[in-house]
């Protein structure tokens, strides 16, 4: 695993180190390319965090940023990781241009040449790229049961549409090489059951049976894991 494991005291140390480190990696992006780019994640555990950023002082109208990954619901869904961004983030720092990749299509396959349009606006690897993961080693929508796995493993298309047996609703994911252009790339977990499960994907084994894997061992340099209890 070339990914650094870091340890915080509870959920909302995380929270806010990670804030204050996310701040400063958008004001040094700014400062060096006039523009700040990030792809954010999906999920409950990411809340504090969003919230938090949105504390912090950064040019927000000089950062772009869309998701990892969304279920194909309208924005208004309570289910929509937009939602919740739109509910963090965005509530407080609304001059950031948000890229969605929910498009209004009827399912994301027919969404899926829209969604790589609109992700023309962040061309060029993500200044961050945060994902969560599932306790079976997914991250984003690429979950080691879904059929279409394989399409979203290889570009060039930087988004795929997802189904996944257990996952609630279809998807639209980034995909694997989309992910993995990144200069900062971290993985937000918290609690017990996904520690193990990363000791479990720290572990030999093929990538695509825990996703998560081929972060750890494919991300660059400034890849982490950042974990509370
Ligand atoms: O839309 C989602 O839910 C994301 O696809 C998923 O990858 C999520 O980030 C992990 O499943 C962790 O979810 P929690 O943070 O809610 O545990």
């Amino acid at each position: 695993m070339t990914a650094r494991l870091r340890v915080f005291r509870d959920a909302q140390d995380l929270a806010e180190t990670l804030a204050d480190e996310t701040a400063a990696l958008l004001n040094a992006a700014i400062a060096a390319r006039g523009r700040a780019t990030m792809a954010l994640p999906g999920g409950r555990t990411p809340s504090p965090f969003l919230t938090a950023l949105g504390r912090r002082t950064v040019d927000w109208g000089r950062v772009t940023a869309t998701l990892v990954d969304d279920r194909w619901l309208p924005p208004d869904s309570p289910e929509s990781n937009a939602a919740t961004l739109r509910a963090t983030l965005l509530a407080a720092a609304p001059a950031i241009r948000f890229i969605p990749l929910y498009t209004g299509a009827a399912t994301p396959e027919e969404g899926e040449a829209a969604c790589t349009e609109a992700l023309r606006a962040l061309d060029g690897p993500f200044d961050l790229m945060v994902t969560g993961m599932g306790e079976d080693g997914h991250v984003a929508s690429l979950f080691p049961d879904a059929p279409g796995l394989a399409a979203a493993w290889e570009g060039p298309a930087p988004c795929r549409a997802m189904r996944s047996p257990t996952a609630p609703h279809p998807r639209m994911t980034l995909t694997l090489p989309r992910l993995l252009d990144s200069r900062r790339i971290v993985v937000l977990i918290t609690g017990g059951a996904k520690r193990a499960v990363l000791e479990q994907a720290r572990a030999a084994g093929p990538e695509d049976a825990m996703p998560v894997r081929a972060l750890l061992r494919r991300g660059g340099a400034d890849t982490m894991v950042c974990w509370a209890p």
